[in-house]
């Protein structure tokens, strides 16, 4: 469903910082090299020649934390409260290979008791547990459990799946493989943004009912051993509790629907420590991992640069698009990074850390998502509130100011609607020395121009209206699974968007032209814009020779005809471009772009034309038009 939203609270990303005991087998053949002072926040990691790094963090645990104090000092309280406030929330956790990301997201059975189960069953069972307290029945919860392995989404809780493991379990593999049939599409819509296509979603009446789909999911999570742990979790899992309950501070039947997302991220590894050098499927599951980490950091480091319009890579890897809202975005952020406390992983650790220290820089603008229906009929009422309260204080003799104005929505007449002050009606216009006819004349006049805003206004509503209206039935339920319907887009949709990322595209290409301009000819060639490139074989005034991954033209309106694919664009089956026909977007996704307008009147495709050539002629180095 489109959301729109109303309360917003800006917070940074909250970082805990874990490190594990030493396990058995380390104790031989390394030392401890992490000293956390638990009351000051500050963790020491030193190297075998005696180099120290110090960080600080809000919270540290040491070796010897238990689950129990992770959760409570960890304040995880405050993501349920923050859920139940209508607020997205995230909690991940990160670091490299056998650190304890599992150990602190799932628990581990057996361990320290009861007290062995992790942030996940915990946070689940109080989510519950305060949604009844607040909300008793009204409140209804679901899940869902998806698996991103070797960059593709998988769902943990397809029915297939779980008989997939009952099979394999009964052999002693390396490790289970997620088969095909669950995979996902990740796909991009304007009210949505990211998400999986399809993904499953489990209604649970009770958290007993959300802990067995969680254990379920997490049998099916692809699991293999090396060399630093044996249980080694081969893909990043997201586990997503939804809570649709009533609005905290709304009116009586206002609603808000909230996602928590439980990330147990697979952790960096280097080759030559885990030994999947020697196993092509490890080594390839580690290049995959490491690669989307990648991508991970590359947005914590763009996002804590602070740089205004910075460009931050979210749509370098699934993960990182999934993340999107989570890290700068809207949601309430948690990220428990996990340590080893063994020297011989100083430089892994260290990296942890300044990633860590990065991400509790990054503020994040947390908003609640509301029905748009639910938030006009609010606001409407509240408009109605107003114009009672000034109806009232007119009625008892008070000059009513500004009648129209008031908290209510802010709402822009279209422009044929006559550009007449709104507050027209309680202030008259009267000429000096006009007759009680005249100036009767100029207040009816008034009114009238007043009417015909707020006439206005009530078209613009209903326009609005329709629109909600035409969203729901492209959307469907967002919570339904599988609705082959979803997210459609018009083709024009489609190529405006992919214009506006082009020009966003070639304006910056030609800023970064023009500052090369100034800093001299010389630097072209070293930005890679090809100042310095040998021309095409056929000479001068040649066409120049297509680099690869450029497309002409031509190519696109046969992509749009024939159903091909490429980054940001359609397929569909046959389509006319000048009819306005519905195709679904592929897999590749489509980012919102900030550039500038589109030509109004011109084919899109012709425009699209003319920016291709132009970016071609950059890439060319053959300057800025
Ligand atoms: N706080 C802890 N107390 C006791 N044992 C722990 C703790 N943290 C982790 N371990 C143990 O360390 C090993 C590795 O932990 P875990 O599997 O959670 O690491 P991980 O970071 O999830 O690794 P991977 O990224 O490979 O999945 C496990 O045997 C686990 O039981």
């Amino acid at each position: 469903m489109a959301a729109s939203t109303s309360t917003s609270d800006s917070k940074q990303i909250k970082v805990l910082v874990r490190c594990r005991p030493a396990l058995d087998h380390e104790r031989d053949h390394s030392t401890e090299s992490i000293q956390v002072e638990a009351d000051s926040g500050v963790i020491r990691l030193s190297t075998k020649h005696g180099n120290t790094k110090e960080f600080c963090f809000d919270t540290v645990f040491d070796g010897g934390t238990t689950q129990d104090a992770v959760y409570e000092k960890g304040e995880f309280t405050k993501t349920v409260e923050a859920v139940l406030r209508g607020f997205n929330s995230t909690v991940f956790a990160y670091g490299q290979t056998g650190t304890g990301k599992t150990f602190t997201m799932e628990g581990k059975a057996g361990v320290q008791g009861d007290g062995g189960s992790g942030v996940i069953p915990r946070i689940i069972r109080e989510v519950y547990a305060s949604a009844r307290a607040k909300h008793g029945d009204d409140v209804k919860f679901s899940c869902s459990f998806v698996q991103i392995y070797m960059e593709q989404s998988y769902d943990l809780l397809q029915a297939d799946m779980g008989r997939l493991r009952s099979a394999r379990n009964a052999r002693p593999a390396s490790g289970r493989n997620p088969k095909l049939s669950s995979r996902l599409k990740l796909r991009w819509c304007k009210e949505r943004e990211f998400y999986l296509e399809g993904m499953s979603v489990f209604d649970c009446e009770t958290p007993e009912d959300m802990l067995l789909r969680f254990s379920r999911g997490v049998g099916n999570r692809k699991i293999a051993s090396h060399r630093l742990n044996m249980q080694s979790s081969r893909s990043h899992s997201i586990f997503m509790v939804n809570v649709d309950a009533p609005s905290a501070d709304g009116m009586a039947g206002d609603r808000t629907r909230s996602s928590l997302m439980l990330v147990d991220l697979a952790g960096s590894e280097r080759v030559g420590h885990t030994g999947s050098g020697t196993k092509k499927e490890l080594m390839r599951e580690s290049v995959f991992i490491n690669q989307s980490l990648f991508a991970l950091r590359k947005v914590i480091t763009s996002l804590a640069s602070r740089r205004r319009q910075a460009h931050v890579p979210f749509r370098d890897s699934a993960l990182t698009s999934l993340l999107k809202n989570s890290l700068g975005g809207n949601a309430f952020t948690t990220m428990v990074a996990c340590l080893t406390p063994s020297d011989a992983f100083f430089e892994e650790n260290l990296s942890t850390l300044e990633y860590a220290s990065r991400a509790s820089s990054i503020v994040n603008n947390m908003t609640v998502k509301e029905d748009p229906k639910t938030k006009l009929i609010r606001e409407l009422k509240q408009r109605v509130r107003n114009l009672e309260a000034e109806v009232a204080r007119y009625r008892s003799g008070a000059q009513p100011a500004a009648a129209m104005a008031g908290p209510g929505p802010v709402i822009q007449a279209p422009s044929p609607a006559p550009a007449a002050p709104v507050s027209a009606m309680a202030a008259p216009r009267t000429a000096p020395g006009a007759t009680d006819y005249e100036e009767l004349a100029v207040e009816t006049q008034n009114v009238n121009e007043a009417l015909m805003v707020e006439n206005a206004d009530l078209r613009e509503q209903l326009r609005f209206i329709q629109a909600i209206v035409t969203m729901e039935e492209e959307d469907g339920d967002v919570m339904a699974a599988g609705s082959a319907k979803k997210d459609t887009h018009t083709v024009e949709t489609a190529i405006l968007m992919e214009l506006f990322e082009l020009r966003r595209e070639n304006e910056q290409m030609r800023e970064q032209m023009q500052r090369m301009e100034f800093g001299g000819a010389t630097s072209r060639s070293k930005a890679g814009l090809g100042g310095a490139r040998p021309r095409s074989r056929a000479g001068k005034g040649a066409r120049p020779a297509k680099k690869k991954g450029m497309l002409t033209v031509d190519e696109l309106r046969n992509m749009f005809t024939t159903g091909g694919s490429s980054n940001n664009v359609l397929r569909s089956s046959s389509v006319d471009l000048g009819q306005s026909l519905r195709v679904t977007t592929t897999g590749n996704i489509l980012d919102e772009g900030e550039g500038g307008g589109v030509d109004e009147g011109l084919d899109p495709v012709e425009q699209l034309g003319e920016l291709l050539a132009e970016r071609n002629a950059l890439l060319e180095g053959r300057g800025p038009r």
